[in-house]
């Protein structure tokens, strides 16, 4: 298998619709979901270049959070234990959510435009994640699930074919007042670029990398991929043009060999 030539990641808090979304691109689908464990990913081949999709776990933030109920629930006890393992989830989540976004081109950040928290979320946990990427990483803020706000697009307007699972059910789920505007994501991505240290005349601008989408209907999903491939060619072929990281490859990194005569040699 050829090495990728990009990489992409997906990082969002649970449930928002992460795999949902890469599904429906990738496999141009909609069907039931199960949470995501560690990290999965898919290849897109696109123009002559290879790009990774990594699809991350949102859970840490719902398992923080079990572990702050219990603090205000429990025991003293289980409040002196709950905290243990609750710093240690983070930890070992910050580990793996940077390990994921190491050299990223692209970081998707994903939320639900009916829970506000998924966007708050954003910013307190999953933007701190993004450190490992490349210094000139792309941002794109997501908000997913339109289709079930009342002033979304949702079935009548459905795109790409409903599929097997939920969208091919016919039974239209209730619309909720939506809870995020879409001012509310460009303000995230306008923060991003100040926590990045970026001059806003240097990255594309905000309306062009806030989107809102439905995995289930397909509204947006193919625009958003399409986009942020596009804007990942130049940030390659700039890699391209840097050389090979100056990291080491564990995998095929071999020791020097020893001379006959030892280290003292
Ligand atoms: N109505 C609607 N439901 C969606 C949409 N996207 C995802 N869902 C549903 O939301 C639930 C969670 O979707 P996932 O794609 O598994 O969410 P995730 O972000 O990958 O979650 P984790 O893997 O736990 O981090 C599933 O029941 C999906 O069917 C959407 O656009 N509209
Ligand atoms: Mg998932």
């Amino acid at each position: 298998m050829r090495k990728p030539d990009g990489k992409i990641v997906l990082l969002g808090d649970m449930n928002v619709g992460k795999t949902s979304l890469l599904q429906r691109y990738m496999e141009r689908r909609f069907t039931d979901t199960v949470s995501t464990v560690g990290g999965a990913f898919y290849l897109k081949q696109w123009r002559s270049y290879n790009i990774s999709i990594w699809d991350t776990a949102g859970t840490h933030a719902a398992v923080c959070r079990g572990y702050r109920l219990l603090t205000s629930w429990g025991s003293l006890i289980s409040c002196v234990d709950a905290l243990g393992p609750a710093s240690r989830w983070r930890e070992q989540f910050h580990g793996l959510g940077s390990m994921y976004c190491r050299g990223a081109a692209a970081v998707i950040l994903t939320y639900d435009v009916n829970h506000t928290q998924s966007l708050l979320e954003l910013e307190d946990r999953f933007l701190g994640l993004t450190d490992t990427a490349r210094a000139d990483c792309l941002f794109a803020i997501v908000g997913n699930k339109v289709d079930l706000s009342e002033d979304g697009p949702g079935e009548s307007r459905q795109e790409g074919g409903g599929g097997p699972g939920p969208a091919g059910s016919g039974c239209a789920a209730p619309r909720l007042p939506r809870q995020v505007q879409p001012e509310d994501a460009v303000a995230l991505y306008k923060k991003i670029i100040k926590y990045k240290m970026l001059d806003e005349k240097d990255v594309p601008a905000a309306e062009q990398m806030c989107f809102e989408t439905s995995a289930k209907t397909g509204h947006n999903v193919d625009l958003l991929f399409e986009t942020l491939f596009d804007m990942v060619v130049p940030v390659i072929l700039r890699q391209r043009a840097q050389g090979p990281p100056q990291t080491v490859d564990i995998a095929s990194y071999r020791p020097p060999a020893r001379t006959k005569s030892g280290c003292c040699a």
